[in-house]
């Protein structure tokens, strides 16, 4: 059995990791986490956990989670680096949730997050954890960045078309909408009730800090740099991201022969799904769940490719493509765990 740690085990995407792994059968949770509720069982925090063996929730400095196979870091970012540091240092493997470990330029993690990065030194070895991508570097990791939720979301559907080379590079544009559980459980005005219920906005405009994430890996697909406009709005919805992302093809490709690499590009894919021809999806056929769906349609007015895609901000935009990244780390079936096929309604 691996024994696991999950750090930051009353946020969201911990209780999330938490409902997934207890699924899981090569998985035993040997330390849960948490600076607030140390010394209280899980289930005080979330009851709906009550009926699962849970260790007591520890502080993350305890040795404890220095025995564990692998830790899973569920925390704000900023407070990843000295804890990844240190569990790297006792042998066990880490899968960062946060932002920490994402960005390979240190000055760029300065100008996006307003921190220095303590650890630079990291910077090159950890792996971005998306798994459709990137997976022979991340069977080989001892550190994985694992996705931000909007990068999946936005990463996955442009995937295809830049290493085909499809488009115009200088004409990206991706609008995302997310469920407010994306911001976590932390209580702020801009996600409490009154402020998103029957509302919707956009935020962050021009400037969110996916943005400097999804372009890095974006240039890696495309094997250039590039530059992208990416607006995020708030969804009065639990979870899931939609994002609908607009490029200028470069070739009068038909729709058909465009789905065709699509398909091809993610044959095989447990968790990825391209749709037919004028169908597109929904965040509700995810809810629960590590899959994705991608719709795409080629606008002949504009010239342009409509895609759309959409996940679960916790799972395969967190928790669950987390899990995936445990699976491939430790060579198990990339699916172990994630076979749940979601919520309804
Ligand atoms: N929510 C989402 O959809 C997604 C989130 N992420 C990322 O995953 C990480 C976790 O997100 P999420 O679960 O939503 O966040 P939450 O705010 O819901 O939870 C954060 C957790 O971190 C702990 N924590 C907070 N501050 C500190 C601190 N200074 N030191 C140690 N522990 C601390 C809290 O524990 P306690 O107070 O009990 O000590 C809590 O368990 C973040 O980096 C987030 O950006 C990534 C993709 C999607
Ligand atoms: C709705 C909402 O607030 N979403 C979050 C994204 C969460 C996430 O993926 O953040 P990290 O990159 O820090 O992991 C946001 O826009 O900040």
């Amino acid at each position: 059995m691996i024994k696991v740690g999950i750090v930051g085990a009353t946020g969201y995407t911990g209780a999330e990791l938490i409902r997934i792994l207890q699924g899981h059968p090569e998985v035993k949770i040997e330390v849960l986490t948490s600076q607030s509720y140390a010394g209280q069982e899980i289930a005080q925090v979330f009851p709906q956990l009550s009926p699962l063996e849970l260790p007591v929730l520890i502080e993350q400095e305890q040795d404890k989670l220095t025995e564990v196979d692998v830790a899973f870091l569920a925390l704000p970012h900023g407070v990843s680096m000295p804890i990844a540091a240190r569990l790297l240092s006792a042998g066990v493997k880490v899968i960062d949730l946060g932002a920490d470990f994402r960005l390979k330029d240190a000055v760029a993690y300065q100008t996006w997050y307003g921190l220095e990065h303590s650890y630079p030194q990291l910077l090159a070895e950890a792996v971005y954890g998306l798994p459709e991508l990137k997976r022979e570097q991340i069977a080989a990791a001892r550190l994985v960045a694992n996705p931000g939720c909007y990068p999946t979301s936005i990463l996955l559907a442009l995937a295809p078309a830049l290493k085909h080379g499809l488009l115009h590079l200088d004409t990206i544009i991706a609008d995302s909408k997310s469920g407010v559980s994306g911001a976590g459980r932390g209580v702020s005005l801009g996600v409490h009730f009154s402020e998103v219920n029957e509302n919707f906005k956009a935020y962050n405009v021009g400037q969110h800090r996916h943005t400097a994430e999804i372009e890095q890996e974006l240039a890696v697909l495309a094997g250039k740099p590039l530059t992208i406009t990416f607006t995020p709005h708030l969804v009065p919805m639990t979870r899931g991201i939609l994002s609908t992302v607009y490029a200028k093809l470069r070739q009068n490709l038909e729709e058909e022969e465009i789905r065709a690499i699509y398909r091809d590009f993610y044959r095989g894919e447990p968790f990825v799904k391209v749709l037919e021809a004028g169908q597109y999806p929904q965040t509700k056929w995810c809810a629960g769940s590590n899959r994705a769906f991608i719709g795409l349609k080629k606008d002949a007015r504009t010239g342009r490719l409509i895609l759309v895609s959409a996940i679960d901000n916790l799972v395969k935009g967190a928790s669950g493509q987390a899990v995936q990244n445990m699976n491939i780390l430790f060579g198990l079936p990339e699916t172990m765990g994630l076979e749940e096929t979601g919520l309804w309604p």
